[in-house]
């Protein structure tokens, strides 16, 4: 039977059980997705001249043995030496801890080496001996620990050997003549055994697009299907929601006033909306977010809101009761976690179903099986990159469709979210509340934790509350744990006027939300925790957090985790102890130091990052690309997005694009949302 893409990789010969789940881990299914997994990048295998090459650069050169080999050993550690003469200029070439090679290196034998250049010394220090027969660049493949970059590059060799010629184009032929873009065999030859770097250029280049395009197309077809399920025309009470905006204890942002513009103009219309509400830490998303789900009760319909914790929907809850409360509005909250006893949970339920619970707050708990809404008007969904597709098409079924609000606090330059978030509308608030200080940010050594603890006394000195970080340790909970406990006992000792509090992940529910209560309330004024607290915890009077081994932190994670001070009219204070080692430590460490606008954030992270790495990652729920860089390619992701978006609007773009392998593949993405016409 011949080969074909949609087969396992176990079709080939060398996969057992093992090493196919080795490929799986990779995301490595089928012979289409072997063949896909592209090389990020290439040892230049191809032969060049000492004179030719920089210093530092990695290089081959193919000569003729001219001095025999030398083999020096100091304990267990040696330097094979030979000159080898390239072309005619002589080069110096050592091989390190390889006695053994010695007996292959012959006075006047050929070989070719590949190494490292010295071009002062005339040196190379040598990687390995290559066939004197490859030329061009060898494809190098991300691995796991379970397989070999090697075994990889046998397999995709194994496979082409078989397809090679046979594999269709996924994008339209006038997509690839407008845009001077490989045909797919080209594309795949040219990315697994480039011959030169024209040749991978070109094969990236054409497999990039490739991949943006079906992303796109992924993302219009999705976006076009959200539009047919007609949203509901809610008919809000426009007096009552500016009644509510009016007795809020301060006033909007013009930010805020106008996101919330355009989040009621979305409600009021009879198109569905799905939109992503963007703001840095401290912003005032949720009252906007309050005023949305208000709007919809005040049509008759409810209002949902998901966080991604426990303790987060907690809070959410209470402030929405109080805001509501203060507001002189008359409202049912419910709060729905899996933490409910039965009888709670089932109470909860018949309410919502029946309509006598007008919002409700909640977890993934929302999403699951058995929750019916009476009229779900919006869904809000806090930190958005946590729920996927398919919970947000759950929330559609029993034949709502509620109009859906996302809020992340992940700042995306403008163009990119726009992009990257293609099936969105896209609101952003730019702008912090009036009276904001901005926050303080010091970095201090390890050794300079007494004075952080100085500065953390005088703020409580002054009434104020204060956060204690301890960072992951290894991905180990239990050190985290035993950390953070340490701690904790030292800082009760060292603050024996204040009541200090341990929060970390492992506490049953009941503990966390008596301890998040009291340090609401100032009963715990001094809280210890593990990130636990990154999220969107609000307790205006706390005014500082020491960043314990902030290095071990992330640039955005630090951003996050600073956002939990300053949300109150104290000047407010971070400390990050740290002793960088490196120098991206150092400099992230001084970004936070210099800024605490998270636009600028993220985009000096990119920078010192140097990829679309930021992006690419689970934190931020930007789609992870394998080939193509959503920054740095952000004009190709344009083009892609522009082009699919023409190509869906056309009513007949199955029979119109002519190109039967492209319309399969994106089959699945169409029949998910079919069964919802
Ligand atoms: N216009 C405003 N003027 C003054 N205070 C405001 C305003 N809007 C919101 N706040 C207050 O600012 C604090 C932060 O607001 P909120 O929790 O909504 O921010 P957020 O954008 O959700 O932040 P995060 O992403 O950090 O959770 C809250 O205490 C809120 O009451």
């Amino acid at each position: 039977m011949p080969l074909t893409l949609t087969d396992k990789v176990s079709a080939l010969s060398g996969v057992g059980p093992k090493r196919e789940q080795a490929l799986q881990d990779l995301g490595i299914f089928t012979i289409d997705d072997l063949l896909s997994y592209y090389p990020y990048r290439y040892d230049d295998l191809g032969e060049r001249l000492p004179s030719e090459t920089l210093d530092g650069e990695k290089v081959t050169f193919k000569g003729v043995i001219s001095t025999p080999a030398v083999v020096r050993r100091y304990g267990k550690r040696s330097q094979t030496a030979i000159g080898l003469l390239v072309d005619r200029e002589n080069v110096r070439v050592t091989f390190f801890n390889q006695p053994w090679i010695a007996k292959n290196l012959e006075v006047g034998q050929e070989v070719a080496v590949y190494g490292t250049y010295n071009a002062a010394k005339a040196a190379l220090t040598a990687i390995k001996l290559v066939p004197a027969s490859i030329d061009g660049l060898a494809p190098i493949y991300p691995v796991s620990k379970a397989i070999k970059a090697k075994t990889i590059a046998e397999l995709v060799e194994q496979a082409w050997g078989q397809l090679r010629g046979s594999l269709p184009n996924l994008v339209p032929t006038a997509l690839r003549e407008k845009y001077r873009l490989l045909d797919k065999n080209q594309q795949v030859e040219y990315s697994h055994f480039p011959k030169d770097k024209v040749e991978s250029k070109a094969g990236r280049r054409s497999a990039a697009f490739e991949e943006f395009f079906l992303f796109q197309m992924r993302l219009q077809l999705i976006k076009q299907a959200d539009q047919r399920f007609l949203g509901e025309a809610l008919n809000y009470d426009k007096k009552q929601v500016a009644d509510f905006i009016q007795s809020l204890p301060f006033q909007l942002t013009g930010a805020q006033q106008r996101v919330v513009d355009e989040i009621l103009a979305d409600q009021a219309a009879p198109q569905h909306m799905n939109r992503l509400l963007q703001g840095d830490v401290g912003s005032g998303k949720t009252v906007v977010a309050a005023i949305a789900m208000y709007a919809a009760v005040t049509a008759g319909a409810q209002g949902a809101i998901m966080a991604p914790t426990e303790i987060l929907a907690q809070q959410h809850a209470k402030g929405l009761a109080k805001l509501f409360e203060s507001a002189g509005i008359h409202l049912r909250v419910e709060l729905l976690t899996s933490g409910l006893k039965a009888a709670q949970r089932r109470q909860i339920l018949e309410d919502l179903e029946s309509g006598d619970i007008d919002i409700v707050v909640g977890t993934h708990a929302l999403v699951q099986d058995g929750v019916y809404f009476h009229h779900l008007g919006v869904a809000v969904i806090d930190e958005q990159h946590r729920f996927g597709v398919k919970q947000r098409a759950k929330l559609r079924e029993g034949g709502v469709n509620p109009d859906i609000l996302a809020m992340t606090a992940t700042p995306i330059p403008r163009t990119l979210a726009i992009t990257a978030y293609g099936e969105m509308e896209v609101s952003i608030i730019d702008e912090l509340p009036a009276g904001r200080k901005p926050i303080i940010t010091s970095q201090l050594s390890n050794r300079q934790y007494d004075q952080a603890i100085d500065l953390l006394r005088a703020e409580l000195a002054k009434g104020a509350q204060a956060y204690v970080v301890t960072p992951l340790i290894e991905e180990s909970e239990t050190l985290d744990v035993q950390n953070v406990t340490a701690v904790y006992q030292e800082l009760q000792e060292a603050l024996p006027d204040y009541t200090v509090g341990l929060l970390h992940g492992r506490l049953p529910k009941e503990d966390k939300d008596v301890l998040m209560a009291g340090f609401a309330n100032n009963d715990v004024q001094v809280l210890v925790a593990t990130t636990v607290i990154e999220v969107g915890v609000d307790v205006p009077n706390a005014s500082i957090m020491l960043i314990l081994d902030a290095d071990r932190f992330g640039l955005a994670q630090l951003h996050q985790l600073r956002g939990r001070v300053g949300r109150g009219d104290r000047q407010s204070y971070t400390v990050l102890l740290a002793d960088p080692k490196t120098d991206y430590g150092k400099e992230r460490l001084a970004a936070l130091v210099q800024t605490t606008d998270g636009f600028e954030l993220a985009q000096r992270d990119l920078e010192l990052r140097g990829s679309g790495d930021i992006l690419g990652t689970k934190q931020s729920g930007m789609p992870d690309f394998k080939v193509g860089d959503p920054v740095k390619d952000l004009t190709m992701l344009t083009i892609a997005q522009e082009e699919a978006l023409k190509l869906v609007r056309q009513p007949d773009w199955e029979q119109e694009v002519d190109n039967q392998a492209l319309v399969d593949k994106l089959s699945t993405t169409m029949a998910a949302y079919r069964h919802f016409d």
